[in-house]
């Protein structure tokens, strides 16, 4: 991955964000934020097969010999030359799954176990089921194809080539390959390590003593959530109350101490009075990315704040850290609400991730048709939280006879509705428009 420079990372490609009221789209955003994560790149690191699933394979894996190494055996049973059925043939000797065979003498067929060698002389396997069983003294075979029931050195992969590209997700199976292979560490993508920071005022964080007037930080644990399934690490969760310069010292302090991979903060970026993550890092609308930045006590932020077209999650910031010896560190900054942060994280920061650094399952997308009717928004893609099943569509505009993937929205938009929320298992994007979209209605869907 090329590094690049601090000044282009958040102006060529989302374009600065021009004005509150002027927001950009979910895909000009998204570049900002590839942008943005761009300026660090994600190394590698070697771990233990048993603990690589789910983690990303760096460089291509080619077989270092052929799977199967030998011509072997698929069944319990007989080992024979093909070209002499049909016919009668002694039963001799036998062949377990490890033991190699000698030559087999012509018109006998030897007892050989599955995943055993076939031995030289034989090109067929006859099941044992075919058969009067091991003991019997002889065995009559009809006319029998070489090649049947022997599966052939090299039918899975052969020496040499890809049997997992760069970039694979490694999946339970691919786990199997490995150490089919021999292998018991594992070069993958590292994990980013993530700082989050939540806060406010009103923010306590769980496990300790709750005022009246506050409630628990629901935020830093939804984070830490959706940054296992991009593949990332939290590694520290700072939680900051509503002062510009607690926030700037304490933010400076921990980024200088941990050096993450990527700081994420939730909340206080507004319109409020108090908005601490905003006035912080010195995000005037439109302004913040691409000035001289704010001086954060030895930490140069330079982070634009604005808004996107898109519900929940319409205030959103983004920005580079910069350390003054090198060190450039993205932040991504998310509004308060839990839903809007949750759903930023999912929509946004994911593909993003994906792009930029690749180190985790990417996201999907697939098509659903509406199981109810979605009311859109005039002008923002709302992201509706949603459940899905297989079914058939009834009273809508789709074959009636069809059974297909159905996608319901949970009731509800607001964003502070997180515990009606946490049955979702995907989004509607309901893209910007007037009209009711109907039952049947193909739309897209993230899968969550
Ligand atoms: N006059 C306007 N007010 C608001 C606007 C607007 O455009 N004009 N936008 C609204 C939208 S949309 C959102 S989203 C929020 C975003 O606000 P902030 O990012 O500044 O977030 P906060 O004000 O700090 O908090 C919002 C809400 O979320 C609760 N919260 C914050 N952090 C946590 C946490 N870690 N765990 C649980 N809950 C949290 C906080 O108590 C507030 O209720 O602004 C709207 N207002
Ligand atoms: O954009 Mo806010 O996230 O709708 O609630």
């Amino acid at each position: 991955m090329t590094e690049i420079g601090v000044q282009a990372s958040t102006s060529a490609l989302g374009g600065p964000f021009r004005s509150w009221s002027e927001p950009r789209s979910i895909d000009d955003h998204v570049s900002a934020l590839v942008a943005a994560l761009s300026v660090r790149t994600i190394g590698a690191e070697t771990v233990p097969v048993a603990e690589a699933l789910d983690r990303v394979l760096v460089d291509d894996l080619r077989a270092p010999f052929d799977l199967p190494r030998f011509d072997n055996s698929q069944m319990d049973g007989f080992a024979l030359d093909a070209a002499a059925t049909p016919g009668s043939f002694a039963v001799a000797g036998m062949i377990a799954a490890g033991q190699t065979g000698d030559a087999v003498e012509p018109g006998t067929a030897v007892p050989i176990m599955t995943g055993a060698p076939v031995p030289p002389g034989t090109s067929a396997i006859i099941p044992v089921e075919e058969s009067d069983g091991y003991d019997s003294p002889s065995i009559s075979v009809p006319g029998t194809p070489a090649g049947r029931f022997v599966r052939p050195r090299g039918s899975d992969i052969a020496a040499g080539d890809v049997a997992l590209p760069a970039g694979a997700v490694l999946g339970s199976a691919s786990l199997g390959v490995l150490a089919a292979f021999g292998l018991t560490t594992i070069s993958v993508r590292a994990r980013p390590r993530v700082l989050v920071v939540t806060g406010g005022d009103e923010v306590a964080a769980p496990g300790t003593q709750l005022r009246d007037d506050q409630v628990f930080d629901a935020n830093a644990a939804l984070l830490g959530a959706v940054m296992r399934r991009c593949g990332a690490d939290v590694v520290e969760s700072l939680v900051v109350d509503d002062t510009v310069e607690d926030f700037r010292a304490s933010l400076a302090a921990r980024v200088r101490a941990i050096e993450p991979d990527l700081v994420i903060t939730s909340g206080g970026i507004s319109a409020g009075r108090f908005e601490v993550v905003q006035q912080g890092l010195g995000g005037q609308e439109g302004s913040g990315a691409q000035g001289a930045g704010v001086d954060l006590g030895g930490l140069t932020a330079r982070v634009e704040f604005g808004s996107v077209a898109m519900q929940p999650g319409g205030p959103q910031g983004v920005g580079v850290l910069d350390s003054g010896s090198g060190e450039h560190i993205p932040i991504v900054c998310f509004p308060g609400n839990p839903v809007s942060t949750w759903i930023s994280a999912h929509v946004l920061l994911r593909d993003a991730m994906d792009r930029a650094w690749s180190t985790g399952r990417p996201s999907r997308r697939v098509t659903a048709a509406l199981a109810a009717p979605v009311s859109p928004l005039p002008a923002k893609t709302q992201l509706r939280r949603s459940e899905m099943d297989v079914g058939t569509i009834r009273d809508g505009p789709t074959d009636p006879d069809s059974t297909r993937l159905r996608v319901r929205a949970i009731p509800g938009t607001s964003s502070h509705l997180l515990a009606t929320a946490a049955p979702a298992d995907s989004l509607i994007v309901v893209p910007p428009g007037n009209a009711e979209l109907p039952v049947g209605a193909v739309v897209e869907v993230v899968v969550l």
